[in-house]
């Protein structure tokens, strides 16, 4: 494998042959409600960029859920009694989600469907843009289901929130953003959602780098995952004013793949990951 080449065949560095940098791409993970949007606003926030304007970004999130697929008219009318079941794989549209993925891991600038919960259904005519940045977060219930999206990820985080405290957070945000009454909230819990984390969503924790218990409460996992981004950042940044440094960007790759190598930073990536992984399991 050459300098700043990933195992996607992504390039990762700051110097690629044909000019186009890849991001570095975080998969989120983590049953409903656990917090993975919550941990990417909290990332977004420590690196400054939550406020900063969308075409200036380094860093931005994207939710899998403005991938979910169009519903033939059976499956809407289902859908508006409850009765369809959000929490399948087959609810999603994977090759969409796959192409957008690939098209901003070639640099590209993409067009995403913000999602309406209320009308169960993308809304087209409320386009996201996003352009290229250095860091992207995908953060979804199933973002390591689907084994070609999995592979693309450089780094990847599970959030691991008890399902209590999930379903607590659930009823509330469904009552009042979703615009779900109780008993469709605690129904669709109880026939769909749980049954479902259990079976697509839990196994995936196996392929996770990094687990996050308690999700935004874990400020020290978060400021850990912070300092290695913010360490992308800076290496690509020195990368682009000095070509010959260009390998740094394999410091993200190394933390990924879980290899330590030696690297050009005081601090290696590989003691960020020993860090890392002492500090989440020490303290779940
Ligand atoms: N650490 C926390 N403490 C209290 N409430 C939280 C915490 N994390 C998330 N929430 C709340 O729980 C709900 C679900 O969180 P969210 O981040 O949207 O989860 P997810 O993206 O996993 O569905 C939201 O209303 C959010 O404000
Ligand atoms: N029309 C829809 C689509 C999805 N859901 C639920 O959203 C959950 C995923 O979003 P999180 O922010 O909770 O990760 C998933 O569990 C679906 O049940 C919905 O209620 N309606």
């Amino acid at each position: 494998m050459g300098d700043g080449e990933c195992l996607n065949g992504a390039r990762l560095n700051g110097g690629a042959a044909d000019g186009v940098k890849t991001p570095f791409l975080i998969g989120v993970a983590g049953g409903t409600a656990s917090g993975k949007s919550t941990v990417c606003k909290r990332i977004m926030e420590q690196l400054g960029q939550a406020d900063m304007d969308h075409t200036q970004r380094q860093v931005v999130t994207i939710s899998q859920d403005s991938f979910y697929r169009e519903l033939s008219d059976s499956e809407k009318a289902r859908a508006e009694r409850g009765l369809f079941n959000f929490d399948h794989p087959s609810a999603f549209n994977e090759d969409l989600m796959l192409q957008t993925l690939q098209d901003i891991l070639h640099g590209k600038k993409v067009e995403i469907s913000e999602y309406d919960y209320r009308r169960n259904a993308v809304c087209p005519e409320k386009k996201i843009t996003i352009y290229p940045a250095d860091v992207v977060l995908f953060e979804g219930i199933l973002v390591f289901y689907f084994p070609a999206i999995r592979d693309l990820f450089h780094m990847k985080l599970f959030v691991d929130t008890d399902s209590d405290t999930r379903l607590a957070r659930r009823v509330p945000r469904d009552i009042n953003e979703r615009g779900r009454d109780l008993d469709q909230v605690l129904n669709a819990y109880m026939n769909f959602v749980k049954p479902a984390f259990e079976e697509f969503c839990s196994p995936t924790k196996k392929f996770a780098d990094v687990v996050i218990p308690r999700g935004a409460d874990n400020t020290v996992a978060i400021d850990l995952i912070v300092q290695h981004i913010r360490e992308f950042l800076n290496n690509r940044t020195r990368s682009d004013h000095s070509p010959h440094l260009a390998t740094c960007g394999t410091s993200a790759l190394n933390l990924a793949n879980g290899r330590a190598q030696a690297t050009t930073h005081s601090i290696s990536p590989s003691m960020i990951s020993s860090q890392l992984y002492a500090v989440l399991y020490e303290y779940s």
